[in-house]
């Protein structure tokens, strides 16, 4: 089965232009889609099957926190799924190695075929769980969309940043109680209102950081 994203790429320029992003990400970005629409249908990968609404509620979505990973080498996507915000942000952000942390077999295999595809060459996938996961080395960030809870993407993955890292989560209304319940040792350090094109709900990136002793 091929899908046609074609008929995509004027609504995908116009949300790019709005977020500061250049036009060319686009034909990359729809490779992505239609490579996720195409294994979607077999797979199950996403709730949301329609390419159209994938384009505003997974690529845009996900790029709307682009801004805040370009200074940063090393991010981490816990609970990436199809590779969500992980492999969007990648594409636009060439300089960033991009870790997808995923324990379900048949995501992680689609993670491993888009690499390879679509040549992504600073994406890595680990399939793992998120608390089992030890690289060996330490992130400059971590995030994670739709993953848990504040306090419990923590628990799992709060191993995972550098001594200076933290965690970027994207969150739809403000969730005052789990930041209320952020476990001892990390703060709220900034709240970003986030503009996502084609999409009225409201999201929020939340920078975490480590609190110094
Ligand atoms: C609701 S999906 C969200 C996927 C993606 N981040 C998105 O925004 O569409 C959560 C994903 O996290 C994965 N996941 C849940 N708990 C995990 C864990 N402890 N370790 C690794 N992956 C986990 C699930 O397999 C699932 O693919």
């Amino acid at each position: 089965m091929t899908v046609d994203t074609d008929s995509l790429r004027p609504e995908l320029e116009a949300g790019l232009a709005q977020l500061d992003l250049e036009p060319a990400l686009a034909a990359p970005l729809l490779d992505y889609l239609a490579l996720l629409a195409r294994w979607n249908a077999t797979y199950n990968l996403t709730a949301i099957r329609d390419p159209r609404e994938m384009l505003a509620k997974h690529l845009l979505d996900s790029l709307a926190m682009q801004p805040f990973v370009r200074g940063i080498g090393t991010l981490a996507d816990l609970g990436t799924g199809p590779g969500l915000p992980g492999i969007p942000l990648a594409i636009a952000t060439p300089g960033l190695q991009v870790t997808l942390v995923e324990s379900n077999g048949k995501k992680a295999r689609f993670l491993r075929e888009a690499v390879r595809q679509l040549k992504l060459g600073n994406v890595q996938v680990a399939e793992s769980r998120i608390e089992a996961f030890r690289p060996g080395t330490t992130f400059d960030a971590i995030t994670a969309r739709a993953l848990a809870t504040l306090p419990l993407i923590l628990q799992l993955g709060g191993h995972l940043p550098g001594p200076d890292g933290r965690l970027l989560a994207m969150k739809g209304v403000l969730p005052d109680d789990e930041i209320a319940a952020l476990p001892a040792g990390w703060r709220v350090a900034a709240i970003y209102p986030l503009r996502v094109p084609g999409l009225s709900a409201e999201r929020h990136l939340l920078e975490i950081v480590r609190t110094r002793a």
